[in-house]
């Protein structure tokens, strides 16, 4: 029966090791069952001792954390538009309190079971390595409540044929040994399926999302289906019913679908400044090497920045194992993994002469051509008709990695990042590449589909800091023979016909790491010539290399004389990025998760840092104020207290809640499902918003207890000209208290209502009920019709009893 397995990328096992823990009982279960976990368990303790590079798990693995994050369902203004569950931001704070560890996987904190766990991660951050090191903790008796795991790695699995039965996924397509007795074996699994772990790895790679849900796999027996419908079938527990989903997968808006769905979502964060640390002793084994290893990467704080992804710490500390101790750390992404690469197949050829003589006898070109192939197809499978000197030598170099699959082995790029660079080498050196595919494939477009998302940024930056290069210094990638000016030149006139100003976070961030990579001053400066004025990050997940990178290129703006606002909402920054950022001098104003800012004015109060706390507190705004998500407004009552309790010293207290105080506009956007509980929190912050103008409260649902909540505050705001409380429910006796508090607002210019609400209104006046009715309608007077929904019978009603409606 063909079986599918997968060897470390190293091709190295280590011997097993001994399990620690007891294993679970696995009583009246069949001899025949027994035999095959004992035999799955030490084929795992096996194959997933190791981590790449042959580095053993028990020795070098650090104990990456996980997140739990929440979904929240958006329900606002904008519903129709985006009627999606997305994942709700958290602060610094709550992200450590979120912290996971890996025992804590299936535990269930609420009721809710967690039957399917997703696990999230950008390329490098470690999934693999995680789930390899679950893998070891189960076979070593950990995780009891699993008799059975089976581990699938989606990237090479065969998405196209429809001739598997579940006993096939689980037998022949995991990465269990061959099972003897499959049939008994498979029986004892169906009656125990809450048993049972089924793991999918690399998730992404199903790269066709569309009707992923669609026609799942019925029958557990031998019915033939895709991967697909069986995933399906598993997930929406037409089969195996009970059984527990693991599925880690990059982040991607195409799975939403699937991960809306998830009982539970966890993120892999990668390393923190300590984890970086750790990883670095563990890797250099020897004292001095260590010593001088970590000094190097914690004084270079772009590498320390990069190295919070694993990955990209594995390839610093390869390097700098490998490079004469006399040179720099690179300075850029292109360079790290450029000296990486070319260092890696250095040293497979030197290994083995006879496969490969030497780098330049190598088909180097070749390699990159089929990179090339890979990415366009969003795979990273290699032609199998490749020569074999030249697979033989890239998979020793670790370049390439092996996989046994039924049809036999199946050769990968080891990771994105390798893979990429050697696209981006292809496409910048190739003749066959012309300048258009070049600048097609290099920074930012403005209005392009991104189609690959995180593979494409890594691509682009390549390109972009290859094609602008310095002249080879003997580490570079790139043959020196081949002329690429015609390709620089194409990409610089498309970098500076670049408009910054229109381009959304996501793309910003972007043109950031692209110039960033370019190494020219003369590219950081066009950039900041052409920023807006209001930078926005917002929604964007900021990671320290991000953060790095905008505060390295931000620094340009003195020499241009520019200063910026910026926005961080959402950006899930740590409080250390954020003190980086807002302590640039040319940030006036910044927008920040205010649980975070509060974070920030703290802990420059702890360290005494006066300067930057009295500036950190000057430049915080709140204006525009939008809040479409929970912790923009729950944090609001925390500034509002800062400033009663005196919290911070007395000369910066007063400050503290200056930006609410000059609050203007406020858009509470929290909708039918957060609306009505969260609005309290609102009225207990109004009366500090003196300033505020515009008040828009539609579609929240507040009802009448809301109305008569804000009915009680409505007198503080002495500056509202205009308040909109269109769909939100209010009955009589919300608009009988609001009516009266309306008219204590003399400003007031205009306010919006429900069409219903209207009708209501004059149904109150003319049943006389109402007697300050008069009042109110002369604020009505001055509206201008803002709300369209007003119907125009209902208008002309109104005019017909005022004269000053009348003469509108
Ligand atoms: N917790 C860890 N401890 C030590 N090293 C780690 C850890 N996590 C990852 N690494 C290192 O980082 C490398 C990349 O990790 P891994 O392949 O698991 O990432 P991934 O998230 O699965 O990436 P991709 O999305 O590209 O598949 C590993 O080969 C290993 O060297």
């Amino acid at each position: 029966m063909p079986r599918t397995a997968y060897l470390n990328p190293s091709g190295m096992t280590t011997p097993a090791l001994a399990a620690k823990k007891t294993d679970r009982p696995i009583g009246n279960s069949p001899e025949c069952v027994k035999d095959y976990i004992h035999h799955i368990k030490s084929y795992m303790r096996d194959v997933c001792c190791s981590m790449r590079g042959g580095m053993g798990m028990e020795s070098h693995y650090v104990d990456a954390h996980l997140v739990q994050r929440k979904l929240l369902i958006k329900s606002g203004k904008n519903a129709n538009k985006c009627l999606e569950k997305e994942l709700v931001v958290l602060s610094d704070s709550e992200r450590k309190k979120a912290k996971l560890d890996r025992s804590q996987l299936f535990h269930n904190s609420d009721s809710k079971p967690k039957q399917s766990v997703a696990l999230l991660g950008k390329a490098g951050a470690g999934k693999t390595t995680f789930i390899q090191r679950l893998c070891l903790d189960w076979a070593s008796g950990s995780l009891p409540q699993f008799q059975f795991v089976f581990l699938l790695n989606c990237k090479i699995l065969d998405l196209t044929k429809s001739t598997y039965s579940l006993k096939g996924l689980l037998f022949d397509l995991s990465m269990s040994p061959r099972c003897e007795d499959s049939d008994s074996v498979f029986k004892h699994i169906l009656s125990c399926p809450d048993e049972v772990l089924i793991i999918f790895d690399s998730f992404d790679h199903i790269k066709d999302f569309e009707g992923l849900l669609q026609s799942p796999a019925k029958s557990h027996t031998n019915t033939k289906y895709t991967i697909k419908q069986l995933f399906s079938g598993l997930f929406q527990k037409e089969i195996l019913s009970g059984c527990t989903l693991l599925i880690a997968t990059r982040p991607k808006d195409v799975l939403n679908q699937v991960l809306r769905k998830m009982d539970s979502l966890l993120e892999l964060c990668g390393f923190s400044p300590e984890d970086i640390e750790l990883y670095t002793s563990k890797y250099f084994g020897d004292a001095s090497l260590q010593e001088n290893a970590l000094k190097q990467i914690k004084t270079d704080r772009y590498i320390f920045s990069l190295c919070s992804n694993p990955l990209l710490c594995w390839t610093t500390c390869f390097l700098l194992e490998h490079q004469e101790s006399c040179n720099d750390l690179p300075s850029t992404l292109t360079d790290l993994y450029q000296r990486a690469t070319s260092k890696h197949l250095q040293l497979a050829s030197l290994e083995n002469s006879s496969l490969c003589k030497n780098r330049k006898q190598l088909d180097i070109p070749q390699l990159c051509k089929m990179a090339w192939e890979g990415f366009k197809n969003h795979d990273t499978h290699v032609n199998p008709g490749s020569s074999t000197e030249l697979l033989d030598c890239a998979l020793k170099s670790g370049i390439l990695a092996s996989y046994k699959t039924s049809e036999g082995q199946e050769n990968h790029f080891a990771d994105l990042f390798t893979q990429n660079l050697l696209s981006a080498v292809h496409l910048v050196q190739s003749k066959q590449v012309n300048e258009k595919m070049v600048v097609a494939n290099s920074v930012v477009h403005q209005k392009k589909r991104k189609v690959q998302g995180e593979s494409q940024d890594v691509l682009q930056r390549f390109v972009t800091g290859l094609v602008f290069q310095k002249a080879p210094d003997g580490v570079s990638i790139l043959d020196s023979s081949v002329n690429i000016k015609a390709k620089r030149k194409a990409v610089e006139t498309h970098l500076e016909s670049m408009k910054p100003s229109d381009l959304v976070p996501a793309r910003l961030l972007e043109l950031f790491h692209c110039v960033y990579e370019t190494s020219s001053a003369k590219f950081a400066k066009l950039l900041l010539k052409n920023l807006p004025d209001n930078l926005s990050f917002y929604g964007m997940q900021l990671c320290p290399s991000d953060v790095y990178v905008i505060c390295h290129l931000l620094r340009y703006a003195s020499t241009l004389k520019r200063t910026f606002s910026i926005n961080l909402q959402d950006a899930c920054i740590p409080i250390s990025g954020l003190k980086e950022l807002v302590g640039l001098k040319c940030i006036k104003a910044f927008w920040a998760h205010t649980a975070d800012t509060i974070g920030l004015w703290e802990d420059l109060h702890q360290s005494n840092d006066e300067l930057n706390l009295k500036s950190a507190i000057e430049k915080f705004t709140l204006h525009p104020f939008k809040a479409t998500e929970g912790y923009h407004i729950e944090s609001l009552p925390v500034l509002v207290q800062i400033h009663r309790e005196k919290k911070l010293p007395m000369r910066y207290t007063h400050r503290s809640d200056q930006s609410l105080r000059h609050l203007q506009r406020l858009e509470f956007e929290l909708g039918v499902q957060n609306g009505p509980e969260l609005f309290p929190k609102l009225v207990e912050v109004l009366p500090s918003l003196q300033s505020l103008q515009h008040l828009d409260l539609e579609k929240n649902q507040i009802g009448d207890s809301g109305a008569e909540k804000l009915a009680g505050v409505l007198h503080f705001l002495e500056c509202l000209k205009l308040l909109n409380l269109s769909q939100n429910l209010i009955g009589d006796a919300g608009v009988e208290k609001l009516a009266k508090a309306l008219a204590s607002v003399p400003s007031l210019q205009k306010y919006a209502l429900s069409p219903l609400l209207f009708m209501h209104l004059v149904s109150l006046h003319n049943s006389t009920i109402f007697p300050d009715m008069q009042v109110f309608l002369f604020s009505f007077s001055l509206i201008r019709l803002w709300n369209d929904c007003i119907p125009y019978g209902v208008f002309e009603h109104l005019r017909l009893q005022d004269p000053r409606i009348r003469s509108l």
